[in-house]
């Protein structure tokens, strides 16, 4: 992995946040007067088994296992260093906007002319846009999910709203439901729903609600491996308690074909609220 540890700092009147160069991830996020929005484990990065755990990682050209089994879970965006285009800012809100080309990161499984782009917005909400090019002459597939990992204080005690009578994949029991009522997690959850609707997390503890919003995804896909999966994911661990996954995706039957000369976009929109 072509690795660089360089970040890209926000600490103005709307916040502090961090985006790592590689990946475009972003690591950190706190709106003024609030306590982090994102996990991350205090070893971030320290998984020798691929990219942190941590943050908002992008999962693009594919989600889940790629199209061989060398082919990196998650596709090829979240490990290569993308290029910074720099940061602006308006009143209280900063904007960082980072580049993936093949410059930067082709693979055998990805051969195409591309250009993703993504642009993190820190305001009162934090907006992260990613936005595929194709800048060929043949249609290409894509799969996706801006993979955010949300800071709860104890996930055991969070209550998932928005996704009731969604239908879903459940793909630790490898089968098809709908979902009735909000989601409370009691063990390993990994599921990806085909919803559109905002997906709220209640948290008890920290005493606020997490609203997740998004547009351009066809899916909401919520995960958190539970004690014995993290016990194997060395920048989880013991703090496996203190996140939910809510990701906003294209993934399975989902997936999005790109014409030549057209873009599309996803859309991810993270608020906060007291409870
Ligand atoms: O360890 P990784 O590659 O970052 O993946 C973490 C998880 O990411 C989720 O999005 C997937 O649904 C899970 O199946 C996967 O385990």
């Amino acid at each position: 992995m072509n690795a660089s540890t360089t970040s890209r700092r926000v600490d103005g009147p709307a916040g502090t946040a961090e985006v790592l160069d590689t990946g475009a991830l972003v690591l950190r996020w706190a709106p003024a007067g609030r306590d982090p929005v994102l996990f991350a484990h205090p070893g971030v990065g320290s998984d020798p088994a691929g990219p942190p755990h941590a943050g908002v990682p992008v999962c693009w050209p594919w989600f889940g296992p790629g199209p061989e089994p060398d082919a990196p879970a998650h596709g090829i965006a979240r490990a290569a260093v993308w290029r910074y285009l720099g940061t602006t800012s308006d009143g209280d809100v900063t904007v960082v906007a980072h580049r993936l080309t093949p410059d930067e990161a082709t693979s055998p499984w990805w051969p195409h002319p591309y250009r993703l782009d993504l642009e993190a917005t820190f305001g009162s909400a934090l907006t992260l846009r990613l936005t595929t090019a194709n800048l060929g002459d043949e249609p290409f597939v894509v799969g996706e999910a801006l993979h955010a990992y949300l800071a709860v204080g104890d996930v055991r005690e969070v209550r998932v709203g928005g996704l009731d009578g969604a239908a879903f994949h459940d793909k630790v029991a490898g089968e098809d439901r709908v979902q009735e009522g909000d989601l409370v997690l009691t063990g390993e959850t990994d599921r990806v729903y085909r919803s559109t609707a905002p997906v709220v997390v209640s948290d008890p503890v920290l005493r606020r609600r997490l609203v997740v919003e998004a547009e351009g995804a066809a899916d909401r896909v919520v995960w958190n491996p539970w004690a014995g999966k993290a016990a194997g994911i060395d920048d989880i661990g013991g703090h496996w308690s203190r996140f939910v996954c809510v990701e906003a995706a294209n993934a399975l039957a989902d997936v999005v074909t790109v014409a030549p000369g057209a873009t599309h976009t996803l859309t991810y929109r993270l608020s906060v609220e007291d409870l």
